[in-house]
């Protein structure tokens, strides 16, 4: 079945001028986000991430493009369908965004009010209270709970109108990395039991791994790279895309480590100490005892990390292959043949396949 978009955004083009410069936050970017999707938007800071997600319900209105979001085209709505189709995209921020001098449920109750009766918002400032874990803290104040409760309540408010998507802009970047997860949790959550579609934008490519099923890379207001999240995840084609992979590996610290070992240090000229990257079938099959089965190759495993990507492993090793120079080429055709990708780590000129 053809999943049903959600969000359509063309050609989106946003240029501010400030004190006589121009800036072109965001460069001509399609976009499109279909109904239950986590889209990960992830880039460095002024990459322009927040200036075009904000151009889905028009926070900031594109200088070129079109939005379309459930059907609707964005920029031709008056004022006050505009303020309608905004309940239907709720969107929570790095700061929280909350009104101190209320309470919690004050807060969660504040976008309803003058659409229900009292008796109607009690009953579904509880219920939201009750689904983001804080019913108990309904009376308590911003400022007496914890940064991620603070969130909690803003995805509560985010959710009193019932939308269907929700713009995540930066909402676990001031949390520490527990706390981060937790919500990254609560938002997959309501993703799999409300169906909510959810956008969200980060500098840090384990909030994507964690929860996102589809991934797009910004800079400079261009989206460099995108797809589902394994695909960009076994092979990304962009160097800034392999650097937001590697910061969810540590690889860099490990190959720091690894390049002091004996075993690397007395490389035999016909050894190659390497990177291999598998995403899902390979790792299910023996790969260390096929090559050294089949292929006369022994690997020497000096790092492993096995995360779980969408329910499937995405592996790194980097292993020292050993072998004749014959065995060791077709060793590297098997592993090609078995998606697994193989990067020098040892200035050899010549790259395997
Ligand atoms: N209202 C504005 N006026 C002028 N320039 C702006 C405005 N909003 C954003 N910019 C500029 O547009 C560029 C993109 O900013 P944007 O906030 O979208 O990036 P970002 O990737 O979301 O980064 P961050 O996480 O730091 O917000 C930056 O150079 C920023 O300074």
């Amino acid at each position: 079945m053809a999943s049903e978009t959600v969000i359509e955004l063309q050609q989106i083009d946003v240029q501010f001028s400030e004190k006589g410069q121009e800036v072109h936050a965001v460069d001509h970017v399609d976009l499109t986000v279909s109904r239950g999707d986590i889209y990960g938007i992830v880039g460095y800071s002024g990459a322009g991430k927040s200036t075009l997600v904000r151009t889905i319900n028009l926070l900031q209105r594109p200088t070129g493009g079109k939005s379309l979001v459930l059907g609707q085209d964005m920029l031709s709505l008056n004022a006050k369908q505009l303020r309608q189709e905004r309940q239907r995209i709720g969107m929570i921020f790095q700061h929280f965004n909350l009104m101190n001098s209320r309470t919690i449920a004050e807060n969660v109750a504040f976008p309803l009010k003058g659409h229900k009766s009292k008796a109607e918002i009690k009953a579904k400032v509880d219920s939201l209270l009750k689904l983001v874990g804080l019913d108990e803290r309904a009376d308590a104040y911003p400022a007496e709970l914890s940064g991620g409760q603070k969130q909690r309540v803003g995805i509560a408010r985010a959710l009193a109108s019932d939308p269907e998507i929700l713009i995540s802009d930066e909402a676990t970047s001031a949390l520490d990395p527990k706390t981060t997860s937790s919500i990254l949790d609560l938002l997959k959550h309501l993703n799999e039991t409300l169906g909510l579609t959810i956008v969200l934008i980060t500098h840090e490519m384990e909030a994507v791994k964690q929860i996102c099923n589809k991934v797009a890379v910004m800079d400079a207001g261009r989206i460099i790279e995108r797809g589902d999240l394994l695909q960009i995840f076994a092979q990304p084609k962009e160097q800034l895309t392999k650097d937001f992979i590697d910061t969810t590996i540590q690889l860099d610290a490990a190959l720091e480590a690894v390049r002091q070992e004996p075993a690397v240090q007395n490389l035999a000229p016909s050894d190659r100490l390497l990177r291999l990257t598998y995403v899902g079938a390979s790792t299910d099959q023996p790969l260390v005892a096929t090559l050294f089965k089949d292929y006369q190759v022994t690997a020497n495993i000096l790092f492993g990390d096995i995360q779980i990507l969408q329910g499937t492993p995405f592996g790194n090793l980097i292993v020292v292959l050993s072998g004749t120079s014959a065995d060791l080429a077709r060793a590297f055709t098997y592993l090609h043949d078995n998606d697994v990708t193989v990067v020098a780590l040892d200035g050899k000129e010549e790259t395997p396949a």
